[in-house]
């Protein structure tokens, strides 16, 4: 199987600071949906940063379909497909004529995919973006990401601020997505989501792997993602009451 993305023996520390992440290594294969869980603060973000070429490690080494991310941070942009939790859209003109600004800059000239995105998350284009509520907004976010066709996608808790109907639409989409062969890192705090759809599952803490493995292992082995991750947060007793509800 192919590599998407290697980071090797990574460390990068804010400057000023001694926050960040810590002697990471992860590979990450072709056609798997790879979730990046941990709480607020954990380095998530900090992760995607680097592996989209946005900051730069001090130590180890990073790659993204072979190429080494640093230097050829643009070359790689243009090949990922990125969705943030806080979507990052101007407050200028309507959905619609933010989506055709950005089918310009990517040069999409087939406009049929994103006329079915709008139904499918069902977008009132029409509207101004200054007066859309969050949700309305991470759909925009979405359906620009999701219009282009990628071949590795970045999602930083894409499913913040929308709505249960339009979630599980995604996670429909992601799953169809991961089905044509496509790559697809998934951050996100919702245990449940990352359990249905990751095929791969790991945890930070304080900027450290604390866990990393194979869903297929964690089932084999009778464990969940709530199991684990309440165990490295040493949350006491929160598996004795899932337990005991049960
Ligand atoms: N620009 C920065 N300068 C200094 N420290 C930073 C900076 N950005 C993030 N940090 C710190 O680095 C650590 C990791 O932050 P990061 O944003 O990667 O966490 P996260 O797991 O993505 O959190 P969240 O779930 O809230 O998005 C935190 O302690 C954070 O305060």
């Amino acid at each position: 199987m192919k590599e998407k993305i290697k980071l090797e023996n990574l460390t990068m520390i804010y400057p000023r600071s001694d926050k960040g992440v810590f002697d990471i290594d992860i590979k990450i294969q072709q056609g798997q949906i790879f979730g990046f869980m941990g709480p607020s603060g954990s380095g998530k973000t900090t992760l995607i940063r680097i592996i989209l070429g946005f900051i730069k490690q001090q130590k180890g080494n990073v790659w993204v379909n072979d190429l080494e991310v640093w230097n050829n941070n643009d070359q790689i942009n243009q090949t990922i497909g990125f969705i943030s939790g806080e979507p990052i859209i101007p407050n200028e003109g309507t959905g619609l004529d933010y989506l055709l600004f950005y089918a310009k800059l990517r040069e999409i000239k087939d406009l049929t995919k994103m006329h079915q995105l709008i139904e499918y998350f069902e977008l009132d284009a029409k509207s101004l973006i200054k007066k859309m509520s969050k949700g309305m907004k991470q759909k925009v976010a979405i359906i620009a990401c999701l219009m282009a066709d990628f071949d590795l996608y970045i999602l930083d808790e894409p499913t913040a601020g929308l709505d249960p109907v339009m979630q599980a639409k995604f996670i429909e989409t992601i799953v169809e997505m991961r089905n044509q062969g496509k790559t697809i890192v998934l951050c996100s705090h919702i245990m449940d989501e990352v359990e249905q759809l990751c095929d791969q599952v790991l945890i930070l803490k304080h900027g450290r792997i604390m866990y990393n493995n194979t869903m297929a292992n964690i089932k084999k082995e009778n464990l969940t993602i709530q199991k684990i991750f309440w165990d490295i947060y040493n949350v006491k007793g929160f598996n004795e009451t899932i337990k005991n509800q049960n």
